[in-house]
């Protein structure tokens, strides 16, 4: 069984997150294991109280995976602060797994800073080298690249330019745009497109955890690149299609949509 490793901070509530990608592992037969970063308490409607973990907490967590099982896969979100990345960095410079994914969680669609803004230089100097792919949304994007993101267009040039900053695949992510879901992967060559129709639905918490994760699984499973993000893709599709009306705000997605019907499990 492939084993995949989530660096990430918790949710109370289960739908983004350390919570959403262990489902997501799940979901995929991989082994999902878990480094947390930060104890966030929140849910459908907010992020309420932050607690950081310590770096030495962090380092001794990925210690503890690295020193005795083969990683197949890192995925990492939500970092916090400056010195959350650097021993994440550390450690990861020192056991170098293959395949990373950075997911460079910023704020939520709360608006809550779930990265300390003073942290985002670090982030990009730090992270982004050691990234098989990172993949932004488009207000992440935006601060990495400080031009504004409305088309097509400026999502590529924007690749272009975070392609520039070290991580060897862009995934920019469509999200945020009021047409079609589209996701641009630049490879450094050219560009690959990743389109859905837009799902009305107001559940979309953790789609962008959720995304990443599920490429990092597909990584690990041996799909190359482009049909890792492709089957990635169709993943947080059914799910966001699928997704729960839990709480009184923003829901989470399905996980387990196609594997509860193919097990008789839902109608
Ligand atoms: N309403 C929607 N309908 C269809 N796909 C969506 C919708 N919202 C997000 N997605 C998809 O979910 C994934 C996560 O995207 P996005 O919401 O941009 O990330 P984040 O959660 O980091 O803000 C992308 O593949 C995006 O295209
Ligand atoms: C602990 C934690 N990590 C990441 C996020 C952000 O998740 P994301 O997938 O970008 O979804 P939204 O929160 O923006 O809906 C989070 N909220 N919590």
């Amino acid at each position: 069984m492939k084993k995949v490793l989530t660096i990430a901070g918790s949710d109370s509530s289960g739908g983004a997150g350390i919570q959403a990608d262990l489902k997501t592992f799940s979901a995929h037969g991989v082994f999902g294991m878990s480094v947390i970063t930060a104890v966030t308490a929140q849910n459908t409607q907010g992020v309420f109280a932050v607690q950081d973990i310590t770096r030495d907490v962090i380092a001794k967590q990925i210690e503890a995976i690295f020193e005795d099982i083969e990683v197949d896969g890192v995925k990492i979100g939500m970092v916090s602060q400056v010195q959350t990345i650097e021993v994440i960095a550390e450690q990861l410079r020192h056991y170098a797994p293959q395949t990373i994914v950075v997911d460079p969680v910023m704020v939520s669609k709360s608006g809550y800073h779930l990265l300390n803004p003073e942290a985002e230089v670090t982030l990009i100097k730090e992270l982004l080298p050691l990234a098989m792919m990172v993949t932004p949304n488009i207000p992440e994007a935006e601060v990495m690249t400080k031009m504004s993101i409305r088309t097509l267009k400026q999502m590529e040039e924007a690749a272009k330019i975070i392609y520039q900053m070290g991580a060897k695949n862009v995934l920019l992510k469509g999200g945020h745009l009021e047409d079609d879901s589209t996701d641009i992967l630049y490879d450094g060559r050219e560009f690959s497109y990743f389109s859905s129709s837009r799902i009305a639905t107001k559940n979309t918490h953790g789609t962008g955890c959720t995304l990443s994760s599920a490429i990092t699984a597909n990584m690990a499973l041996g799909y190359s690149l482009n049909e890792a993000v492709s089957r990635a893709k169709e993943y947080i599709t059914i799910a966001i299609q699928h997704s729960l009306s839990i709480g009184k705000g923003v829901g989470p997605t399905h996980h387990f949509y196609t594997l509860y019907k193919k097990a008789g499990l839902i109608e």
